[in-house]
């Protein structure tokens, strides 16, 4: 059976990379790929569609899965457009978007209700194992100071980025720590447990997170490199050939990984 992958986002630097992912992925078609406005723009053979059609595109392709890297209220308006459509069978909507703040985040969440949807602030596999590696260091290394650093290009609109945001949770899960700060300036001695998070963004680099564990006269440094952003596309079509035919709820990219 061909799984059938909407793409949103499509003209942007994760769209590109996921209507050529889905086109690549034996078993996998590309439904539709969509853009706010696209303008007759082609992305890898792919005509996009403009964002004002996707009722009609849910309707008439019947995708198993759409695929969306976009901003926090598009990814909002494209999940509940999956939610609503009326389509033979529930459309999973895979999303890669961060920077939502806390209520677009349960708004999002919402969906879940009738539509099966996964979400996923770092799709590469490596940082799904840093995660699960953090949280191990930061249990073993009680008292060590701990400071975060993410590196992104010079378009990254959030900060910091949805994959520290996932880092820290597990980090405050796990440790007894008062509090973040974000960048220091002026006279400002570092409190003694609370976490640093820093945020560079420079020219084209595709993403880098490093956890730094010091104490006791030495340091740890946990560091995931992205090379390509091909690893995030491969693991966000990976999760929508996953979510394909699944019931509705809410879903992890460790479920995935797990599988
Ligand atoms: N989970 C993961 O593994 C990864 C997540 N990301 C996240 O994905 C998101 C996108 O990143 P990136 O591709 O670099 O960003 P880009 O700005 O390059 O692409 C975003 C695309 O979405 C489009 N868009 C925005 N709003 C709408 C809308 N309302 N309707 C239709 N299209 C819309 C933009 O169109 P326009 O050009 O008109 O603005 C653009 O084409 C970010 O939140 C980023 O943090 C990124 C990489 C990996
Ligand atoms: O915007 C990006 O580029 C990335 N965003 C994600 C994030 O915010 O964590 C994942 C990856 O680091 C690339």
């Amino acid at each position: 059976m061909t799984v059938e992958i909407g793409v949103t986002g499509a003209t942007g630097r994760m769209g590109r990379e996921v209507v050529a992912a889905v086109r690549d992925r034996e078993g996998c078609e590309v439904a539709f790929a969509i853009n706010r406005e696209p303008d007759g723009v082609t992305v890898d053979g792919t005509t996009v569609e403009p964002a004002g059609k996707i009722d009609t595109l849910l309707e008439e392709r019947e995708p198993d899965a759409v695929v969306d890297f976009t901003g926090p209220a598009s990814a909002l308006e494209y999940a509940r457009a999956c939610a609503e459509a009326e389509t033979d069978a529930p459309v999973g909507f895979v999303t890669g978007t961060t920077g939502f703040s806390d209520e677009a985040f349960a708004d999002l969440e919402a969906a879940s209700e009738s539509i099966p949807l996964l979400h996923a602030p770092n799709f590469a596999r490596g940082v799904q194992a840093l995660v699960n590696v953090v949280g191990q260091a930061v249990r073993n290394l009680p008292g060590y100071d701990v400071e975060l650093v993410e590196t992104h290009h010079n378009g990254k609109r959030d900060a910091p980025s949805g994959t520290a945001n996932r880092l820290l949770s597990e980090i405050e899960a796990n440790g007894e720590f008062t509090g973040r700060n974000h960048g220091r300036e002026g006279e400002e001695p570092r409190e003694e447990r609370e976490i640093g998070v820093h945020a560079l963004r420079a020219g084209t680099i595709t993403g880098e997170h490093e956890v730094v564990l010091a104490g006791n006269d030495e340091e740890l440094r946990l560091t995931h490199r992205a090379e390509d952003r091909g690893v995030f596309a491969a693991g966000a079509v990976d999760a929508a050939t996953w979510i394909a035919g699944r019931k509705a709820g809410r879903y992890e990219f460790a479920d995935v990984i797990d599988e």
